[in-house]
């Protein structure tokens, strides 16, 4: 028997609007994320990447179909415990950083813990911090900080609670490409060093070949996968997307 996925999806749809204006911006996905993996998912603007993301981490709720994270499906549970499930189970790293100007890097990285009333663990976030590479600067607040150093202190306000999966959603989008790299080699290590798992949406190929796996998606469909991804062949599966778009 294989392992249940940390997150997955079946038969997940989702429409957006009704009538002439109706989207189907998952029409059908089957879709897990192995734990202990790092997988981004790609496909061309419109294809339904942050949808799929959002259903599956209970940030959106799909039409048909099912969400789960770990053995819980989300769409049985009421805001109450969907809230919960985000808080505990799932992490969050978003394009924009979205930390609390207010508060330290140190107190930004344990706010969720703090919100669910729950005792960080010493050890666990002193190793975070140690990875992040923040040591020095926990008492400054996010404004002292570089763009980079910020999505750094995302990455491990995200980790904190040592969460089943954590999502992201462009993390690398407000970056430049040395500070990108540093943020995805920071989202590397916590899956092959600290036995995280993380789903990541991405536009940038060079961003997808940190991943383990790129999943593709075209038209809210699943369109392909790939192991061991490399930018130039995540660059060619675009491209047959492209085409095949140009050709309808
Ligand atoms: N709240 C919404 N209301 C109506 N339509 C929506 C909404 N959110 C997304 N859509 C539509 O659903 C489809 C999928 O959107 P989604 O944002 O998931 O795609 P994406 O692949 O993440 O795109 P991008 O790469 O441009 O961010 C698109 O046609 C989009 O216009």
């Amino acid at each position: 028997m294989t392992a249940t996925p940390a997150a997955h999806l079946t038969a997940a749809v989702k429409v957006y609007g009704g009538g002439d204006t109706e989207v189907r911006a998952l029409d059908g996905v089957t879709l897990g994320f192995e734990a202990g993996r790092f997988t981004a998912i790609m496909g061309p603007s419109g294809s339904g990447k942050s949808t799929l993301m959002h259903c599956a981490a209970g940030l959106d709720t799909l039409t048909s179909g099912q969400a789960y994270i770990g053995g819980t499906e989300l769409g049985s549970l009421g805001d109450k415990k969907l809230t919960l499930l985000r808080r505990e189970r799932v992490g969050f790293v978003f394009q924009a950083f979205n930390l609390l100007p207010t508060l330290t890097v140190a107190e930004n990285i344990t706010l969720p813990q703090d919100l669910a009333g729950s005792r960080p663990d010493p050890e666990w976030t002193a190793a975070l911090i140690d990875v992040v590479g923040l040591g020095d600067r926990l008492h400054h607040r996010p404004g002292e900080l570089s763009g980079g150093q910020q999505q750094r202190v995302a990455v491990a306000r995200a980790l904190a609670s040592r969460p089943e999966v954590v999502f992201a959603d462009e993390p690398t989008g407000n970056l430049d490409s040395r500070s990108g790299a540093e943020v995805l080699g920071l989202l590397g290590r916590a899956v092959h060093e600290m036995g995280r798992t993380v789903v990541m949406v991405t536009h940038d190929p060079v961003a997808a070949a940190h991943a383990d796996e790129v999943v593709f998606l075209a038209d809210g469909r699943l369109a392909g996968r790939m192991q061991q991804p490399t930018a130039e062949r995540v660059l060619d599966q675009l491209k047959s997307y492209d085409r095949k778009e140009a050709a309808r």
